[in-house]
């Protein structure tokens, strides 16, 4: 377990000189370095402004709250959808409890969702997870438009890669503590993200893993003040192969109990994901993948419950 692979990590905010209006010479290389990022590691540390120190603390106190909440309350957000609503303890994530709010940028979303684990409702809770997620989902916009500019790729391929995030699906995880307090347990299997983006943030307490192709998992800490963005199954392939969908899992281990939030930026689901022609040339970049209806390739997932190079199986050329 080292730490001999250097995980970017990306100054999005104003203290640190940049200027990141678009079109700006700042703009232009952070672009640069958010697809090398891509290319090279699947993945990236982000220490932005979005999430102060106070909207942080909130949101972590509320969630701790939620998951303190009767198993009963909890179970009333169920789901039959895979991995959908409140779960706990499945087959893949082994040792948590999780809720998966699906459209969390609908404007009663939040709401609803509050008004039914506490009976009285749950404003500050409500206003917080509200306000995060759009957040979020503003900074995972801003990411996507700079792949587009580190690509050189023309503006008409922005309200494509906007359309690889049509869909804000937030989750809100709790790590349960390995019993022995000491031995390493995994909490969440090994696996890529199957939608274009994630953005993860946590109340400080480590657990996350990504394997990089050198072959060794890697310890991540998320800073304080940001996210760790991670590279979805979509997003590689939209990208012709050249960015990484980075594996990665969830150990648990310590006496303190991790909570994350996770926006995930998914496709609609009759979404076609369709190789850019410049990012295809005969000899470097020859094309990998074939196009393909996003529902399908989650059905294919789904279908096929394995996590093997998915993303080759279904649409690889
Ligand atoms: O909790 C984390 O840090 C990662 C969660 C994750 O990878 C997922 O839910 O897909
Ligand atoms: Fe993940």
């Amino acid at each position: 377990m080292g730490s001999e692979i250097e995980i970017p990590i990306l100054d999005f905010r104003k203290s640190s000189g940049v200027t990141l209006e678009e079109g700006s010479e700042g703009w232009k290389e952070m672009s640069k370095k958010v697809r090398e990022a891509f290319e090279s590691h699947g993945c990236f540390f982000l220490k932005c402004d979005e999430i102060p120190n106070e909207l942080r603390e909130k949101m972590f106190t509320g969630m701790k709250s939620l998951f303190d909440l009767p198993e009963e309350t909890k179970q009333k957000f169920s789901n039959p959808g895979a991995y959908r609503g409140y779960t706990a303890n499945s087959h893949v994530i082994p040792h948590c409890q999780s809720f998966g709010i699906d459209d969390a940028l609908k404007p009663d979303t939040a709401q609803g969702f509050t008004n039914l684990m506490w009976l009285e409702g749950n404003p500050t809770f409500c206003e917080t997870l509200s306000s995060l997620t759009s957040k979020t989902r503003e900074l995972s916009l801003l990411i996507l438009k700079m792949v587009v500019e580190g690509f050189g790729l023309p503006e008409k391929y922005i309200s494509e890669v906007e359309e690889l995030n049509n869909t804000n699906d937030s989750r809100m995880t709790r790590y349960q503590l390995p019993e022995d307090n000491k031995h390493l347990e995994i909490a969440l299997v090994p696996h890529t993200d199957k939608g274009s983006l994630a953005l993860i943030c946590d109340n400080d307490v480590q657990g996350l893993q990504v394997l990089p192709k050198s072959g060794n998992w890697v310890d991540i800490s998320i800073p304080p003040d940001g996210f760790v963005v991670i590279v979805g199954d979509m997003l590689k392939a939209w990208s012709n192969g050249r960015f990484q969908a980075v594996t990665h899992r969830v150990v648990t281990r310590g006496d303190k109990e991790r909570l994350a939030f996770i926006l995930f930026g998914v496709p609609k689901e009759d979404a076609v994901i369709k190789v850019p022609s410049e990012l295809v040339d005969d000899k470097d970049h020859p094309l990998h993948y074939r196009p393909f209806k996003y529902e399908e390739f989650i059905d294919y997932h789904y279908s096929t419950r394995t996590e093997k190079a998915v993303l080759e199986q279904f649409a690889g050329l």
